[in-house]
Formats: C-alpha cells, sequence, structure tokens
C-alpha cells in the first residue's frame, strides 16, 4: 500500500564533533539508513565563516553566536540531502530536542540523546522547512541535478 507522507528532501548537517569521530559518525549513519532514509548528495567540507554567518543569521543576537560561529567552522561537517516520506519531520524527530541535556532526558535514544555533547555541539543540524535554505556547499556542483529532484519531490506532495 503506498504511504500518505509526502516525499520530502530535508538537510542534514553532522557537525565537526561528529565528524570527528569515527565510531559516532558511523553510528549516526547506520541510523540515517535504518530509518529508511535515502542519501541524495553528501559533500564532506570546513563551513566558511561567511558560510556560517549566512546559514546562521537568524541567531546573530543570540549569547551563544559566537561559539556557534567558532564551532560550526571549526573543522570538516558532513552536508547530507536526504529523502524520505515526511523527511522533515522524521529527520528532526531522529535528531531529538535541540538541547542536549533535555534530549539526554527525554528522548535518551535521539542522536542529540546519544551523541551530543553540548547545546551548541549537538550532532546535528535539520531543517525546519520544506524550502530550506540550501548552503552553497553543497548547491556549488550539480545544483541544476538537486533542483530537478527538489521539484520532482516537492510536486509529489
Ligand atoms: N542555548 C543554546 N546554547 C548554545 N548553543 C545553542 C543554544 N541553542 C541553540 N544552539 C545552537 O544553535 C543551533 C541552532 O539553534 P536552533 O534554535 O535553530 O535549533 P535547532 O533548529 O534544533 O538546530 P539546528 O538548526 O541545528 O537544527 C543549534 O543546533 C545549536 O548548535
Amino acid at each position: 500500500m503506498k504511504s500518505k507522507q509526502p516525499l520530502q528532501l530535508t538537510l542534514a548537517i553532522l557537525k565537526p564533533h561528529v565528524v570527528k569521530s569515527p565510531f559516532v559518525l558511523q553510528k549516526i549513519r547506520d541510523l540515517i539508513i535504518d530509518e529508511g532514509f535515502k542519501v541524495v548528495r553528501s559533500r564532506r567540507t570546513i563551513i566558511t565563516p561567511m558560510e556560517a554567518e549566512s546559514f546562521y543569521a537568524d541567531h546573530k543576537e543570540k549569547f551563544f553566536y559566537n561559539r556557534l560561529m567558532t564551532f560550526m567552522c571549526s573543522g570538516p561537517s558532513d552536508i547530507h540531502i536526504l529523502t524520505a516520506h515526511d523527511a522533515i519531520a522524521k529527520w528532526r524527530t531522529l535528531m531529538g530536542p535541540t538541547k542536549v541535556y533535555q534530549a539526554q532526558f527525554h528522548a535518551p535514544h535521539t542522536i542529540r540523546g546519544m551523541y551530543g555533547l553540548s547545546d551548541t555541539r549537538n550532532a546535528t543540524h535539520g531543517s525546519v522547512a520544506s524550502c530550506f535554505r540550501l548552503p552553497r556547499i553543497i548547491k556549488t556542483r550539480n545544483s541544476h541535478i538537486f533542483q530537478r529532484i527538489q521539484h520532482r519531490t516537492l510536486v509529489q506532495k
């Protein structure tokens, strides 16, 4: 029987402290596959300060902004475009709450519950909307292919 859930794309970033730890990285990759996501695009890159500033522009006034900028640019991140039915909500559920203590307490089997180190180093990022801001780091190559995939998956909603 066909699922009623929409097929979506979502942006998943595995943050620098995850990429530095091969065991944790493999565990998170396994969770992504076990949850039924398909990986549409992947790229490992060091996010530049300019990219991070534009990506987290909404947080510019927050007390943790400088810490977040320094951390996100501190080493390679793995950037993935994932697809699944209802991918945005599904990935956010798999990640768990933003704050690591909350994740450890309320959702201990989520990625952040298991592998988050602090509210900043909380292992992963996920999109909050279907028209997520696509970082330049993933747009640069094959962006025309990506747009076709995005269009195709979004129109299947
Ligand atoms: N109170 C905080 N202290 C330190 N860092 C924080 C705090 N709140 C959020 N952050 C950092 O800023 C990022 C963006 O925060 P946001 O509130 O948009 O959470 P989110 O939507 O769960 O996270 P993300 O955008 O990474 O999916 C978080 O992932 C985290 O790294």
